[in-house]
């Protein structure tokens, strides 16, 4: 969520003005953030003026956030530096606006300083902590205050803690009373490039990033003491060529919900595209059904499931909105002959997933090789079912149209990978799914190295493999074939069951069947399978309980959130 400028202010930059946010929530480097604070003051918004920005947009939030409850104190642990000089903007705005601030001097500031000069005119009460050596004063202002500040350190942190600070810190993570605590720019005591984070870090309800999201927030240990990340928006001037240069964003609701199909009044089902899925084994039957439901609640028009043919039977009782395609097998495994039949069935398909639960055997491996090479199959595969009609779209024998928008998940990575030269036989526009583990197997890399360069792993291959790629697991990242990365800010133990990968290829193929552009379909898809899981843990209470079907049936209410909060 990004923070606008309060009504009240009237920011004066000639390049900016009412509801000029950015669409996208930027992650930079904490070098980024300098060389952009340096471009902005050279083209007019002085440092000093992005610091009052930055504590007006945090006094915002305060208010916003906490100013209905029944009483109105704010206390701010202020560092020596600018995130100290952010924290006495906002205590001077909330004293101005009828709070009661209080400003603990974590480490002493010029008595000359202007920031805290203004503040104490405005009526906020000064406590230095050289002068409370019990903390009993501390405690004292804990106690009665509803939200608490910090604004200790920022960007300019170097770790290790000094020891007064780290003693601070520890004792306001360790007080039993500790009020809504507010994080200015990031939690005093985390690195903002490499998410190293002091064990006395106080961890926040919430983050507010000034103008940017700072890129160490996002990596952990840093990740698990921020709390809700949002960002103020400093109103910078659009044009700076450092804010352009930036290729790295946080996904939010906001950005998610512009990426939701149009629900048209007059729309029939095939307004919403149809989407084939080819999935499942006789080891992992309800992978199919996971991802079609997963799909059909995402709003696609019609699902049709390609499946070894025993499969259908067990699948169909549990499944009346499915359309079945039955391809050939072996000892319910799909055989290699199962891609001329899909390739015959593919004409009004709008998206195609492949991969849930297939299994590895070596006719399945030929299936793969056979649908993305459009090799002819040595023997003539059988047409089964009810389905392969013309008026379902067959297409007649011979042909071999283009593949459809491709999402290729779990066994079908790893199979795909085994297949020479696979990236060039993607169809344009295809998403892919992988896990560390398949990740891996597509790229030769170890899973650890993987795991310690997520985004850097993730848009490198996305780039060299001209396609949108989803690493999977906390903190998922989306690469776009031009290098971009999107980071969903969710890490959470309620997606870690068996399953919940197969909801996740059937949202973001659902998304693609109904024409949204592969970039689009993977962020909003990974945004919404994390919110789900979130949402589904909520409902029962705990992650430990959330079964991939509890994470579909959240799925509604977190469109309903999108489309109405
Ligand atoms: N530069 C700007 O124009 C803007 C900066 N802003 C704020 O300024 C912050 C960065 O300001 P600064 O560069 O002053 O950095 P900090 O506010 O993080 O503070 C740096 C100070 O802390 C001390 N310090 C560093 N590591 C320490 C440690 N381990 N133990 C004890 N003391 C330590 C340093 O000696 C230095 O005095 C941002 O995070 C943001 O909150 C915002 O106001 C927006 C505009
Ligand atoms: N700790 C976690 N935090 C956030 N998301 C997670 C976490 N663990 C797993 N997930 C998500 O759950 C899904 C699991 O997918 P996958 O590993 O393919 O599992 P499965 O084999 O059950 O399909 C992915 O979307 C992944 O990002
Ligand atoms: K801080």
């Amino acid at each position: 969520m990004l923070i606008g400028r309060p009504a009240e202010y009237n920011f004066s930059s000639p390049e900016s003005g009412p509801g000029t946010k950015e669409a996208e929530m930027q992650v930079v480097s904490v070098e980024q953030m300098r060389a952009i604070e340096k471009e902005a003051d050279e083209r007019g918004v002085s440092f000093a003026e992005m610091m009052e920005r930055a504590g007006r947009g945090v006094a915002e939030v305060v208010v916003s956030e906490y100013g209905d409850e029944d009483w109105r104190v704010v206390t701010a642990l202020v560092g020596s530096g600018n995130n100290g000089g952010d924290a006495l903007v906002a205590l001077e705005t909330l004293a101005r606006s009828g709070w009661t601030a209080q400003a603990y001097l974590v480490r002493p500031r010029d008595e000359k300083d202007p920031l805290l000069e203004r503040a104490r005119t405005a009526g906020v009460l000064v406590m230095a902590a050289a002068q409370d050596k019990k903390l009993h004063g501390l405690q004292e202002w804990l106690e009665n205050s509803n939200v608490l500040l910090d604004g200790v350190l920022g960007t300019g942190i170097q770790l290790p803690l000094k020891e007064e600070i780290a003693a601070i810190l520890k004792y306001v993570s360790e007080a039993e009373t500790v009020p809504h605590v507010v994080a200015i720019d990031c939690p005093s005591g985390v690195d903002c490039n490499t998410g190293e984070a002091a064990a006395e870090t106080i961890p926040a309800e919430l983050t507010l990033c000034m103008q940017a999201v700072k890129q160490g927030l996002l990596r952990f240990p840093a990740f698990e003491k921020v709390g809700e990340l949002r960002v103020v928006n400093l109103e910078l001037p659009e044009k700076l060529a450092s804010l352009k240069k930036i290729d790295e964003f946080m996904v939010d609701g906001e950005q998610v919900a512009g990426y939701l199909p149009e629900r048209p009044m007059t729309a029939h089902k095939g307004t919403f595209g149809t989407l084939m899925i080819a999935a499942g084994s006789t080891y992992y039957i309800g992978a199919p059904l996971l991802a079609a439901r997963g799909a059909y609640r995402m709003g696609v028009g019609l699902v049709r499931l390609a499946v070894a043919a025993p499969l259908q039977a067990s699948l169909a009782g549990q499944f009346p909105e499915a359309t079945w395609l039955l391809l050939p097998d072996e000892m319910g495994m799909i055989a290699e002959g199962g891609a001329e039949v899909l390739r015959k069935n593919l004409s009004r398909v709008t998206a195609f997933l492949v991969g849930p639960g297939l299994g590895a055997e070596e006719t399945t491996a030929s299936f793969i090789k056979n649908l993305l090479t459009s090799a002819e199959t040595p023997h003539q595969a059988p047409s089964f079912g009810f389905l392969t009609s013309q008026e379902e779209g067959e297409v007649e024998s011979g042909e071999s149209p283009k593949l459809p928008p491709l999402v290729m998940d779990a066994d079908g990575l790893r199979l795909m990978a085994r297949v020479d030269g696979w990236p060039e036989l993607l169809p344009p526009g295809s998403v892919l799914t992988p896990h560390p583990g398949e990740m891996s197997a597509l790229t030769g890399l170890e899973v650890a190295e993987i795991q310690a360069n997520r985004q850097e792993v993730a848009c490198k291959f996305a780039k060299k493999w001209k396609t949108t790629v989803i690493l999977k697991g906390a903190l998922t990242v989306i690469a776009a074939e031009d290098g971009r990365a999107y980071i969903i800010p969710v890490a959470s133990a309620a997606l870690a069951k068996a399953g919940s990968g197969d909801v996740l290829a059937g949202i973001v193929a659902g998304l693609l069947a109904q024409g949204r552009p592969a970039l689009e379909a993977a962020v909003a898809g990974a945004w919404i399978h994390a919110q789900a899981g979130l949402e589904a843990a909520d409902q029962l209470g705990g992650t430990a309980p959330v079964l991939a079907s509890d994470v579909i049936e959240a799925i509604p209410r977190v469109l309903w959130a999108l489309r109405f909060e």
